[in-house]
């Protein structure tokens, strides 16, 4: 997910929501606040098929197979190694309940300002916030994006309004926590350890899941603006739905590739990898990260079972997921892969 990040540099934004300024009558063009250039030269060619992120089968990954089993965790392993990205298809979370939970988010985002304002908070951890988002910590760019985040785990935390929010979060949430804990048992299994590996070691039940929706109308020049710039997410595993709008993009052998994934799936991001959200001309774009994460208290640290196997040492420190998650949202890490602050310096 990306970082909100919320330091004494944040000034306050002229506009409550991005959707106000995006939605009067007289912007015609980015304002200069917002601009963002971005090389036209540097954008994926969602068509060719050497640059779509690969499909994981999540019926055969669950499958009573053991070979059907064995194949979808190698291409699962090869997925994570080579892409770090990559789209779950046939995981039996309903089409019909995903669109449920985007419409309940837009409903959210569409309700007036005033009515938002309750959760204009600032602290990172606050169970539910929303904003319009921005960093001029650094370039002082203001991003053409409004989110809302609400922690769903350990506590399910939700909103009363708009109506029907509440209901559809909590059966989102529950179902989107199912299949990333088949998906993190596969990649556990891929790496040759114990499904249960990764999701004991991280203290999987005391987790941190976060629903964060992210509302993009659309711009009058998209080549001019920035939905998200290129960051890495903090969790363990991000699930991500959108509407029927694209705009992700991932970074692959250098080059930024759209992910143009099959409708009803969701689009995974396991490690540490550049992605960015650009936004277009036509539509609302909405979409929603959740990442999935370690208990708060957990330091994440490289696998020891890994590193003796392996004969190597460990190339990153330890750090709880509380600690990662303040370093990833504070200036010091904007525009950086997080996880370069935690590399061990001699090697
Ligand atoms: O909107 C998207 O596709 C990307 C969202 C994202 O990267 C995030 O919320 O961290
Ligand atoms: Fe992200």
């Amino acid at each position: 997910m990306a970082p909100t990040v919320t330091s004494v540099h944040e000034s306050e934004p002229k506009v409550a929501s991005i959707k106000t300024l995006a939605g009067s009558d007289a912007l015609t063009s980015v304002p200069s606040e917002y601009a963002y250039i971005m090389d036209p030269n540097d954008k994926g060619d969602a068509n060719d098929p050497e640059h779509s992120i690969p499909i994981i089968d999540f019926a055969l990954l669950t499958s009573a197979s053991p070979d059907e089993r064995a194949q979808m965790i190698q291409k699962l392993g090869k997925a994570c190694q080579e892409w770090g990205f990559f789209q779950v298809i046939n995981h039996g979370v309903p089409e019909s309940l995903m669109k449920q939970m985007i419409d309940a988010c837009q409903r959210f985002f569409e309700l007036p300002e005033v009515e938002k304002k309750e959760f204009h908070t600032k602290n990172l951890l606050d169970p539910i916030k929303c904003g319009t988002s921005f960093n001029v910590a650094i370039d002082k760019v203001r991003l053409w994006r409004d989110y809302l985040k609400v922690i769903a785990h350990p506590k399910f935390n939700s909103l009363y309004k708009p109506a029907g929010y509440s209901e559809v979060s909590l059966e989102f949430s529950k179902r989107t926590r199912a299949v990333a804990t088949e998906i993190l048992n596969g990649i556990s299994e891929s790496l040759g350890l114990e499904a249960d590996y990764i999701t004991k070691a991280m203290n999987w039940d005391r987790g941190c899941q976060i629903l964060a929706a992210n509302y993009y109308p659309a711009c009058p020049q998209p080549d001019l603006a920035i939905g998200i710039p290129p960051h890495t997410d903090h969790g363990l595993v991000t699930l991500l739905i959108q509407n029927d709008m694209c705009g992700l993009e991932v970074k692959h052998n250098d080059q930024w590739v759209l992910v143009n994934a099959a409708p009803g799936s969701f689009i995974v991001n396991y490690k540490s990898i550049w992605h960015r959200a650009t936004v277009n001309n036509t539509s609302t774009r909405i979409s929603i990260a959740v990442p999935h994460g370690p208990a708060l208290d957990t330091p994440a640290v490289p696998i020891p079972d890994l590193l003796e196997k392996e004969g190597e040492k460990a190339k990153y420190i330890g750090m709880t997921y509380e600690k990662f998650m303040e370093l990833q949202a504070s200036p010091a890490a904007y525009m950086m892969p997080c996880l370069d602050h935690l590399r061990v310096k001699d090697n």
